[in-house]
């Protein structure tokens, strides 16, 4: 499972990362992104409360925003107490997280903040949403509860998928496999075609950045590999130049 990061976006409870550490610890997983902290996330508490996991939090990595914590991934999994996101379903951990074991692509799993969770922006940038079943009088979780349920899940599927648990990805005709786009190919492609489609009017500068997160989100759904990111790309090209010789 070294392929899968947890990432918590601005977490604000010293105790809640010291048990994040200690169940990814229990679970098989070490590597630990946080999104600009808003607590000190190696303090005595935090420690204390990872007991023998405490090279989890030393090893963690801080990034300022959640693009950048993303930017090699090429799976992304968010999770949110809510019913229903962006007009996504929701899955449950099991059904989910499975998708994430892939040992040659890189993975991540992300969670929000304490008291609000992850915002619209953040939720756009995920593949899939798992949210974790639970009664619906209060159906949100403690944040480091919510790691322990989703990272035993994580563990169990790579139990029962022992060492048979090859990348999906595209084949090709000559049997080889082309890797999914990573979040930092999806997003830089997003911004050209952002600019492309303002600069020839079909967006306007009002209504661009909600059909930029609709169209992003048609993207992430369809899990595009690194190829077909080019393609894209070179039909986008194409497109500047034309318009560059109609203005002429
Ligand atoms: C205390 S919750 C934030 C609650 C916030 N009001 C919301 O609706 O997201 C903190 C984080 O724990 C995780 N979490 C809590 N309950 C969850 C649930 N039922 N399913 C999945 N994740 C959950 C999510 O990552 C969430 O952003």
């Amino acid at each position: 499972m070294e392929n899968i990061a947890i990432v918590v976006v601005e977490p604000q409870g010293e105790r809640n990362l010291g048990a994040i550490a200690r169940a990814m610890k229990n679970m098989g997983l070490g590597e630990l992104i946080l999104v600009n902290p808003r607590c000190d996330y190696q303090s005595v508490e935090a420690q204390t409360m990872a007991v023998h996991a405490k090279e989890v939090l030393a090893q963690a990595r801080v990034v300022d925003d959640l693009a950048t914590a993303l930017g090699d991934r090429q799976r992304i999994i968010a999770t949110s107490a809510r019913e229903r996101i962006l007009q996504s379903p929701m899955e449950t951990p099991r059904q989910a997280l499975p998708w994430l074991l892939a040992p040659n692509l890189k993975s991540a799993l992300v969670f929000g903040r304490e008291d609000s969770g992850l915002s619209n922006e953040e939720l756009n940038q995920a593949h899939r949403f798992v949210r974790i079943p639970v009664h619906p009088q209060y159906p949100s979780l403690n944040l480091s509860q919510a790691v322990m349920v989703c990272t035993y899940e994580l563990y169990q599927a790579n139990l029962a998928m022992g060492t048979d648990n090859q990348a999906p990805g595209d084949r090709q005709e000559d049997g080889s496999m082309v890797p999914l786009a990573t979040n930092g190919q999806l997003d830089s492609y997003c911004q050209h075609l952002e600019k492309t489609l303002l600069n020839i009017q079909v967006l306007y500068p009002h209504t661009a950045p909600s059909k930029m997160a609709k169209l992003r989100r048609i993207y992430q759904r369809a899990a595009l590999n690194s190829e077909e990111v080019a393609l894209l790309r070179g039909i986008l090209g194409q497109i500047d130049w034309l318009a560059q010789q109609i203005k002429l």
